[in-house]
């Protein structure tokens, strides 16, 4: 047996519904480039899950059926007022939360496609509200209900703030929210599609996911780009800093990436929101850190940036706690998990592996009281 460490070059599906290809990531055909520079949240979910655009009018009636769907069940405030909130992660949080929605919901179980398609509105309006409402239930403040007029990327912020966001700040949600939406089969899409090929349910596979997007290496590389930014503090001391990080062999958070080698295509979009934040904040520090330390490592081990390094800036300088970084990744990627679990359910086959064992030789069997 041959084994690939990681799973790296494998192709383990086939998927329309996103691609990497030459560096290159498409939605359904649609270039990122084309998406982030005209499109909105909404209609990219769309996209992600019927493989086409939406006219006007479907277009019209998608935005009223998430936005009719983002109020949570009084069970998922309940849960979130019974622990405390500042000793938990929120992406712990919004795990267990997604797990509690199924509770709640009669078509948890049932498997049909409508459902399905069904129970999908529901997880991918309700994310954005469990996140805001645990941001805001752990300072001590009241939930805030959704507005219907309200863009997703809008409504996101203004459940968090208590305010409606300004045109700058709608406009970088949404496209941030756009650039994570979907891709290909990275770690939390094989979860939530290991999964469900089980023919487990919809909420178990968005809850695993999370779970996944969680770790380090993968969207919570995000918080610890921030993280980094912070304990350097100042322009003088990035260099510095990573060098003594590379020398002591420990990554820097947010560069490197699996699949792309030279340059991940959604990050120039970030690098443009975070310059352009950051001078709204006037706090280009940032932004200044950031080019450092991306053009040192590229330029000394041929890592790129990757989606979430400049994330972090951008994220920042719109006043959003760091912790929540992830869980707004998740709120977007929700639509790319359902997508890859519709299609799963469509053409499903039990995904099973085989490993190599390289354990002990076969043992004889001693008895409990001669060993
Ligand atoms: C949305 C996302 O999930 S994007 C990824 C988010 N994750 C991060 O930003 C965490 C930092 N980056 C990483 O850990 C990695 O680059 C990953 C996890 C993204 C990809 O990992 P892999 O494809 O398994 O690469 P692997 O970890 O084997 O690294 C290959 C080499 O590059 C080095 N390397 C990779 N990333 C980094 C990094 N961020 N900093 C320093 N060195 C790195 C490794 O040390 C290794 O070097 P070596 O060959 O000298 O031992
Ligand atoms: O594809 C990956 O391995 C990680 C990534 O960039 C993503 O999930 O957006």
């Amino acid at each position: 047996m041959s084994t690939a460490k990681g799973l790296e070059g494998i192709v383990a599906t086939q998927s329309s519904v996103s691609s990497i290809i030459n560096d290159q990531l498409t939605y359904a055909g649609y270039t990122i480039d084309d998406l982030a520079e005209n499109s909105s949240f909404e209609e990219v979910v769309f996209l992600l899950w019927n493989l086409r655009l939406p006219n006007q009018s479907e277009l019209d009636q998608f935005k009223h059926d998430l936005s009719i769907n983002m109020t949570l069940p009084e069970a998922v405030i309940d849960h979130l007022h019974s622990y405390d909130l500042s000793t938990v992660h929120p992406m712990a949080a919004l795990r267990s939360a997604v797990s509690i929605l199924g509770l709640h919901d009669d078509e948890a179980d049932v498997m049909e496609q409508a459902s399905n398609k069904r129970k999908a509105v529901r997880l991918q309006a309700k994310i954005a509200t469990i996140v805001t409402a645990f941001a805001r239930i752990r300072k001590g403040k009241e939930p805030i209900q959704p507005k219907e007029n309200l863009s997703f990327a809008a409504n996101f912020l203004y459940m968090l703030n208590g305010e409606k966001p300004k045109d700058i700040e709608e406009e970088a949600i949404n496209k941030a929210l756009i650039l994570h939406a979907d891709h290909e089969l990275n770690a939390s899409t094989f979860t939530a599609r290991v999964c469900v090929a089980t023919l487990s349910d919809i909420y178990s596979g968005v809850t695993a996911a999370i779970g996944a997007l969680k770790g380090p290496l993968h969207g919570g590389a995000n918080e610890r780009v921030m993280e980094m930014l912070t304990d350097i503090g100042d322009e003088d001391r990035a260099i510095p800093y990573v060098k003594e990080k590379m020398a002591n062999q420990e990554k820097i958070m947010g560069m490197g990436h699996r699949v792309y080698k030279n340059g991940d295509p959604r990050a120039k979009y970030l690098k443009r929101m975070s310059k352009e934040l950051t001078k709204i904040t006037e706090q280009p520090k940032w932004y200044n850190m950031s080019v450092s330390i991306e053009d040192y490592i590229k330029e000394e081990k041929g890592l790129p940036a990757n989606v979430d390094f400049y994330s972090a800036s951008v994220y920042h300088s719109l006043g959003i706690d760091h912790d929540l970084f992830t869980p707004i990744f998740a709120t977007s990627r929700v639509s790319g998990w359902l997508a890859h679990i519709l299609e799963q359910y469509d053409n499903n086959r039990l995904i099973r592996p085989r490993s190599e064992y390289v354990g002990p030789e076969t043992q004889t069997y001693i008895p409990i009281e001669n060993r």
